[in-house]
């Protein structure tokens, strides 16, 4: 596959035309009477009209046909997505999963949407205010089916396998250590290439943004040049029964076919005179009819279908040009510039975050995506681990690669923890004893590994399948903090030198 293309900033005003039509971007207007190339035009809002120009999201797609053009959508079974936040009791200790299971695809055909698993969340999707953590587990591409979410954005980390995404803005490649945001209303379809795991945040009513520098000045942390957005690209194709549009709508899946084949009335003419009155599914023969129509055939002559407009497109990956500010974007976590303590002392990992998603509460996040990424370690006379702490915030936890410097083992790629408000956590006992021990000096932290949290002020609550179906919780992760034993000397203030 030729190598992609994009454009780079985060938030900016863009716009973009599929080089096969130059010119399809209306000059000067967001409406013409008529389109260049006689397409659509269709406005996706991200934020209510009226929010303030720093706030306010929206993308001017130009379409082929516009996306109203389906049949009702219907409720379908929505597998283990779920936002019902009661399904099982509270349960305030520390968890910990092995590698989620990737169902194999001599087994079962799984894709994106049928792979999707909701593992905690909380808040209330009806009054856009909350978050759900999912876990997709997929072995097949969406064929022929594309996804939105009504309720909210999608992050995507994906741990195993390359993700090729097709968006109504063009197309994106995300491979583990990249991240994507595919937003509220976006229709995506997914390709993948082996068996596939990765981890979403999705966040309802809110759009994650950059966090603000203060003293860091005016660069660091996810610089926005480093983010990346699909250019336009356009298929006009049809596709046999139909292409399927899959919807989360207050947490429920429903799915609506975009077909152009309709079911016509046809008087069979020869000669001027009616022979007989017969039905056939054909394309619809002019945009302007969607009723049953007559339509007269001359003896031994072809079907004509009257205009040469495409009358072949069901995709939803049909728009040619877009402008605005509302699209999906990439990132890759190799290029976070860390800022860290280079003197004495372990910074909260706040200074790791690559994006939040605020709440009102100023310096309160819905979610924030924090990483934990490849850095030195320098700090003197420091623990340098994460330290022990209770948080008012919710911690989850997932490993792209490699390790996690609170833990020794146990805490796996593909696998994940959850640390919930006010539960006591921290490093494993052997960690607190190496690194009580160790004789500081510069070190490499966690090269080639990528960690990261999805940090919420919500109390999150864990779904059954978190609990139980995934069949992924770990018993046993207590345990690593049973060895820690009590080092307290009551005669003796100072502290052994470590060795
Ligand atoms: O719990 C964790 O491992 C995450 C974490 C890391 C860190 O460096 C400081 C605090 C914190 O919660
Ligand atoms: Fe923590």
């Amino acid at each position: 596959m030729a190598e992609l293309k994009y454009i780079s900033g985060f938030g900016n005003e863009c716009s973009s035309e599929d080089p096969r039509c130059p010119g399809s971007l209306p000059e000067g207007q967001n409406n013409p009477q008529v389109c260049p190339y006689n397409l659509y035009a269709e406005q996706l809002s991200g934020s209510a009209f009226t929010c303030p120009r720093s706030t306010n999201k929206r993308s001017w797609l130009y379409r082929i046909l516009p996306s109203v053009s389906h049949k009702p959508f219907e409720s379908i079974d929505e597998g283990q997505v779920t936002h019902n936040w009661d399904e099982v009791d509270p349960d305030p200790n520390q968890l910990r999963w092995k590698p989620f299971e990737i169902p194999k695809a001599s087994q079962k055909k799984v894709d994106f949407v049928s792979g999707l698993h909701t593992l905690c969340g909380a808040g209330d999707i009806k009054s856009n205010n909350g978050l759900a953590i999912h876990i997709f587990l997929c072995n097949t591409s969406m064929e022929n089916r594309c996804f939105y979410n009504s309720d909210g954005d999608f992050l995507i980390v994906p741990q195993k396998g390359n993700l090729l995404i097709y968006t109504e803005f063009g197309k994106m490649l995300v491979q583990p250590n990249e991240i994507c945001v595919i937003q509220r209303g976006m229709r995506f379809s997914i390709d993948v290439f082996e068996e596939t795991r990765g981890y979403i945040l999705e966040v309802y009513g809110v759009h994650f943004e950059l966090p603000d520098l203060g003293p860091i000045g005016a660069n660091g942390l996810a610089n926005p040049r480093d983010f990346l957005i699909p250019i336009a690209w356009y298929e006009d194709r049809q596709v046999p029964g139909g292409y399927t549009v899959i919807n989360k709508y207050q947490g429920k899946l429903f799915a609506a076919k975009q077909d152009r084949t309709r079911k016509y009335y046809v008087r069979i003419a020869l000669k001027s005179q009616v022979l007989g009155v017969g039905t056939f599914r054909g394309l619809l023969p002019s945009p302007g009819l969607t009723n049953p129509g007559t339509v007269s055939i001359a003896s031994s002559s072809r079907l004509k279908l009257p205009g040469e407009a495409s009358q072949q497109d069901v995709s939803p990956f049909n728009v040619v040009a877009w402008h605005g500010n509302y699209t999906p974007y990439k990132y890759n976590l190799k290029n976070f510039m860390v800022i860290n303590s280079v003197a004495f002392d372990h910074a909260d990992p706040s200074i790791f975050t690559v994006l939040t998603a605020k709440s009102v509460r100023p310096g309160v996040a819905i979610a924030d995506f924090v990483i934990f990424p490849p850095r030195w370690g320098v700090a003197d006379k420091t623990f340098r681990p994460p330290y022990y702490h209770r948080n008012c915030m919710s911690e989850f936890m997932g490993l792209i690669r490699g390790h996690y410097e609170a833990k020794q083992g146990g805490f796996l790629p593909g696998g994940g923890s959850l640390h919930s408000t006010m539960t006591p956590h921290g490093p494993d006992a052997d960690c607190f004893e190496k690194a009580s021990k160790v004789k500081l000096a510069p070190e490499r932290i966690a090269d080639g590994t990528m960690a990261f949290m999805f940090e919420s002020s919500l109390s999150l609550a864990v779904t059954k399948w978190g609990l139980k179906a995934s069949r992924c919780l770990d018993e046993n992760y207590h345990k690593c903090w049973e060895p820690l034993k009590s080092h307290f000397t009551p005669n003796s203030r100072n502290p052994a030198e470590p060795n």
